[in-house]
């Protein structure tokens, strides 16, 4: 069982505090939602977690497993299990995206595998999430379309295997089926691997499909509401304002 502990974090951006003391904690197979309107700071979050060097952590700590990892470098902490699947994935011209996976791969596993080695796993798992072979053959994000990009970020995913993953808005530009997929694909390796999640959303829909067990309300940098898939509904039914009424 490990336990990924954020406590009191904030977090500055360009000389701006973003963050003001966001404190909760996920244990292996839960899956969390982080709510909150545009600009509450879900995004800084999710980068500061993984050490983005422009989201200043300037109090507070990160915690896995008993081990403070705050201040390790992105680096450090995949290699201890943390996963980001990022909102906009950026496309990194001339890399296929084959070549990425094993070299991710190695990377982190400390194994040496040619992509001849691997590649009948990657290409096993790109179909699982619904992607072909010519995607796998293109240069990374290069002209992948918004719901190809979410779907290889969750293949990605699903061949790392982390302790935890945060999943910035998964269910952005994704069709019914590959939402579908997505969730799919989350709940497989809650299943076989026991990954923790934090998964950012909007919508209450992709929390339905994977069952979340908390909900968390960012609002302004701080928690302002947790609860249970209730909070989702009352979002849907009543928007921040009504969270934010009833809470007062
Ligand atoms: N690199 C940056 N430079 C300047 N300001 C930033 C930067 N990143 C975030 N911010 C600011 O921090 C605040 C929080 O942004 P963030 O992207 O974390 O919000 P969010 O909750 O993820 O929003 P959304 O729901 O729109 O994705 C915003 O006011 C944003 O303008």
């Amino acid at each position: 069982m490990s336990t990924l502990k954020i406590e009191d974090l904030h977090v500055e951006v360009e000389g701006k505090e973003v963050l003001k003391g966001v404190t909760f904690e996920v244990k292996s197979g839960e899956i969390h939602a982080l709510m909150g309107p545009n600009g509450s700071g879900k995004t800084t979050l999710s980068l500061a977690l993984m050490g983005h060097p422009k989201y200043k952590i300037t109090k507070g700590s990160i915690i896995l497993d008993g081990e403070d990892i705050t201040n390790l470098e992105t680096d450090e902490k995949v290699k201890r299990g943390l996963f980001l699947a990022f909102q906009n994935p950026i496309e990194i011209g001339g890399v296929k995206l084959s070549t990425l996976l094993v070299a991710e791969y190695n990377r982190l596993s400390g194994s040496n595998k040619t992509v001849a080695e691997i590649i009948g796993n990657v290409r096993e798992t790109a179909k699982q999430v619904g992607l072909s072979d010519t995607l796998l053959n293109r240069g990374v994000f290069e002209g992948f379309s918004g719901g190809e990009k979410k779907r290889t970020e969750i293949l990605q995913m699903l061949l790392m295997k982390p302790k935890f993953a945060i999943l910035d808005e998964p269910d952005s530009g994704v069709d019914v089926d590959g939402l579908r997929i997505i969730s799919e694909g989350i709940k497989k390796l809650r299943a076989e691997n026991n990954t923790g999640y934090v998964i950012i959303t909007h919508y209450r829909r992709i929390l339905d499909y994977v069952n979340a067990d908390k909900v968390h309300v960012l609002y302004r940098g701080i928690i302002i509401a947790s609860g249970g898939m209730e909070l989702a509904k009352l979002i849907d039914e009543k928007g921040y304002e009504g969270v934010i009424k009833s809470r007062n």
